[in-house]
């Protein structure tokens, strides 16, 4: 099975390290001339994951066209413009296997959502759980997540993925998958702003665990399994997320909570923040499915300016609950 690869950002890259670490030809699409460039003639992207030597046999292309020749597409543009990267790609039958983690402004649809809704009659897969891109590079033991709703198409991408020190677990809960995946971004934004504002490790405890309820309730609301919600996907990822500044949305998180605007934090990034986006989008979603996410609607109000001291003030000071409803 040739893999191409969509985006050639951290993670794009580091899944096209994968799926060459048996000497495989990859075919990686990114968007920068530079990365494509120093791919071919350096074998690094310095721009997105500099440091790391990556495998001669990873081509990289400007040309959509070039991923013509694969059988399965790895899509790993960041979630807001998963639309945009994939109507330029003729796709036909071909699987997309999603890597993105968020959800679409405006539609609210999972990125698996979109693929479908542009690409009708291309199966689709979802690759998800606890994974910096540098240490899967790098060669560090990491398992994820690979969820197909057609168990064949999941086994034949987990044998193709699968590498001695990358290990995918198979799964048919789409749906679960992906809301892991987009909502531990929001919440690792929350971990940030405990951590930024000095609240202290209980506290981040307890954000851990109401984020990974509030977490539970959005996903069963949605149709996700309880299992995909506590497996690497949902909790795994939440975890890694949430204790690290090795997390974009962590990092943006600990700005947040040192008092530091939204607006300055995001200027001129290159790297994506999901979070940031998923956020209101997640809010939406979440009021128009009846389901309590108060620490999502908190993260939006630091996102919008709020004060922290008021925003955590007023987290607080909600009325005592079960802890199970
Ligand atoms: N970096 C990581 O450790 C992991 C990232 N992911 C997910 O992978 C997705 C991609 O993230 P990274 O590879 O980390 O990105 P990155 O932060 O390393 O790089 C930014 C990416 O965004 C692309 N981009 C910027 N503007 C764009 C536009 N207008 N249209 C299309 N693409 C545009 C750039 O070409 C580049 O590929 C995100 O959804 C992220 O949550 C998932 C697991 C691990
Ligand atoms: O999704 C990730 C690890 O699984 C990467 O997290 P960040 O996007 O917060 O860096």
């Amino acid at each position: 099975m040739k893999i191409g690869v969509i985006g050639g950002g951290a993670w794009g890259t580091a899944l096209a390290q994968v799926a060459a670490h048996r000497g495989e030809p990859v075919t990686l699409w990114a968007r920068e001339p530079e990365v494509v460039e120093g791919i071919n003639a350096g074998h690094e992207n310095r721009l997105f994951l500099a440091g790391v030597p990556l495998s001669p046999s990873i081509r990289a292309t400007a040309d959509v066209g070039d991923l013509a020749a694969c059988d399965a597409l790895l899509v790993v543009a960041p979630a807001q413009h998963v639309r945009g990267v994939l109507s330029q790609i003729a796709v036909g039958t071909r699987p997309l296997v999603l890597c993105a983690k968020g959800i679409e402004a405006g539609t609210r649809l999972l990125v698996g959502e979109v693929a479908r809704q542009v690409h009708p009659q291309a199966p689709v897969a979802v690759l998800s759980g606890p994974t910096f891109a540098h240490e899967v590079a790098a060669g560090l033991p990491t398992a994820v997540t690979l969820a197909a709703a057609d168990e064949a198409l999941g086994r034949a991408l987990s044998e193709r993925l699968a590498a001695p020190q990358f290990r995918p677990y198979a799964s048919r809960d789409v749906v679960g998958a992906e809301i892991g995946g987009a909502v531990k971004n929001v919440l690792a934004i929350a971990c940030g702003v405990v951590d930024g504002a000095g609240l202290g490790q209980n506290a981040r405890a307890a954000l851990i665990a109401r984020g990974f309820a509030e977490m539970t309730r959005f996903g069963l609301a949605r149709g996700a399994r309880a299992e995909t919600l506590a497996g690497l996907s949902g909790l795994g990822d939440l975890v890694l997320t949430c204790s690290s500044t090795s997390s974009r949305n962590f990092s943006l998180g600990v700005g947040l909570g040192q008092g530091r605007a939204a607006a300055d934090l995001l200027a001129d990034r290159r790297t994506v923040a999901e979070g940031a986006f998923t956020a209101p989008v997640l809010r939406e979603a979440a009021a128009a499915a009846g389901v309590d996410m108060p620490v999502t609607a908190a993260v939006c109000r630091l996102l919008e300016g709020a004060p922290v001291d008021d925003v955590i003030g007023a987290l607080l000071a909600r009325p005592l609950r079960q802890e199970a409803s």
